[in-house]
């Protein structure tokens, strides 16, 4: 029996993977789960999936539970979301969270040698080097959710990284995939929200729409495949069935295909190297499909993705500027504070600012996303940090 522990439950990554496990109750048991705000989802995981040790992102919310519920032990914030991380009672951590936040569980975790299965694609945007040499110093193994990710992952089984010419990353255009710039300038949250294909969790939803999801995945499987940027390639894939490619350099290029419901990936992170029946019908219709089409990326319609590659590159503190910057800018927008577009101007702003770093240290990196953080909230003003 394989003992879980899902960060970030109560979202959508979170709540697909107790899903999962519902299914195969015979190899996989939930030991611990954190929420962050959402307590009436808490109180309905309790009743669903009874536990013992919980994390809540606040130290109020943890003592007012402790009340109610005298038998859980509760813990609140980064240093609650740590202790989930590494309990020795755990197996597997899923990281489920969104944002900067959940780089610290993810080192923390791979510190005690667990499986990891990450969704938290900004632990390795912006701490992608801490994270790698953690991995070496540890027996911890790390294990893609990321639909892209996972699919590239299942591409390379049984072949050599070393023989891989390039990735090309899937992109589904997101919401407003065929607006021009000019019809950019006025779109609503409520529109930019609306993703053709997937039901997402909002920060991800946005960064689809902005094409800056893409240039977070070229750099999570920069670090997830120890590949250059210059074998990851990206490219419009409207129907999201095709979740990604690797090209080999005898030209064989192998895909993994499927239907837009992330409880594929997120199974096969928890099985791996076995593939478990699944029991919902999300059967891949090709028939019913009857076409899929690509078309080339457009790097001028789409200036995050471009973005993306500089900071990539350049490594250091550079990408936890962008995240950072990214994450403060679609929260504003998200609030109707700044339009969609604003979003782009803020996030180049903070990553032309904010000082560079070669090799930094956690704290710097904690550092690099509060000013770009605060680039961004002056920029909304008008002002300067
Ligand atoms: N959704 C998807 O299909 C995919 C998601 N991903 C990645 O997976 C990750 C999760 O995405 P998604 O599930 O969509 O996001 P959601 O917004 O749906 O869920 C985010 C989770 O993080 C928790 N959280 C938010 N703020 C805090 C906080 N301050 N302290 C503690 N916990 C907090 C939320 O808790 P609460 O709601 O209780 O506040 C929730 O459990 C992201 O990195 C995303 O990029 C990758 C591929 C696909
Ligand atoms: C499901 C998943 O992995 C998301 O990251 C998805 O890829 C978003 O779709 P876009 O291709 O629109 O960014
Ligand atoms: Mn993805």
């Amino acid at each position: 029996m394989k003992r879980v522990v899902i960060l970030g439950v109560s979202g959508s990554i979170g709540m697909q993977t107790v899903d999962v496990i519902e299914q195969h109750r015979d190899q996989f048991t939930i030991v611990a789960y954190s929420v962050g705000h959402n307590i009436e989802r808490l109180h309905e995981l309790l009743k669903r999936w009874p536990i013992k040790e919980v994390a809540v992102a606040k130290e109020n919310d943890a003592i007012d539970l402790a009340l109610r519920y005298p038998d859980v032990n509760f813990y609140f914030g980064n240093e609650g979301l740590c202790h989930l991380a590494t309990l020795a009672q755990a197996d597997i951590v899923v990281n489920a969270l969104v944002g900067f936040r959940g780089l610290k569980p993810t080192l923390a975790a791979i510190k005690a040698n667990k499986h990891l299965a990450l969704a938290n694609k900004e632990s390795l945007v912006a701490g992608g080097e801490l994270v790698k040499e953690a991995l070496r110093a540890s027996k911890g193994i790390l294990y893609p959710i990321d639909s892209e990710h996972s699919a590239i992952f299942q591409c390379l089984q049984g072949n050599q990284t070393s023989e891989v010419e390039r990735l090309i990353i899937t992109a589904s255009g997101g919401s407003f995939r065929d607006r021009t710039r000019e019809q950019l300038k006025n779109v609503s949250v409520e529109e930019a929200l609306a993703h053709p294909n997937w039901k997402m969790g909002g920060r991800i939803t946005i960064d689809s729409a902005t094409m800056m999801n893409k240039g977070f995945e070229v750099i999570e499987a920069h670090y997830l495949f120890d590949l250059p940027y210059e074998k990851i390639d990206t490219i419009i894939h409207p129907q999201s069935i095709v979740h990604s490619f690797v090209e080999y350099r005898d030209h064989a290029v192998m895909a993994q295909l499927g239907t837009a419901d992330m409880r594929i990936p997120i199974q096969y992170a928890l099985t791996y190297p076995h593939r478990e029946t699944m029991k919902q019908d999300n059967r891949l219709d090709l028939a019913a499909l009857k076409e899929l089409t690509f078309r080339e990326m457009d790097f001028k319609r789409f200036p995050l993705l471009a973005l993306a590659y500089e900071v990539g590159k350049r490594k250091g503190n550079m990408g936890a500027v962008l995240n950072g910057a990214d994450e403060e800018a679609v929260r504003l927008f998200l609030n109707h504070e700044i339009t969609f577009l604003e979003i782009e101007a803020a996030v180049k702003k903070a990553v032309d600012e904010v000082p560079y770093i070669a090799s930094p240290t956690l704290a710097q990196l904690e550092q690099s996303d509060a000013l770009a953080r605060a680039i961004v909230r002056a920029y909304k003003k008008g002002a300067n940090v």
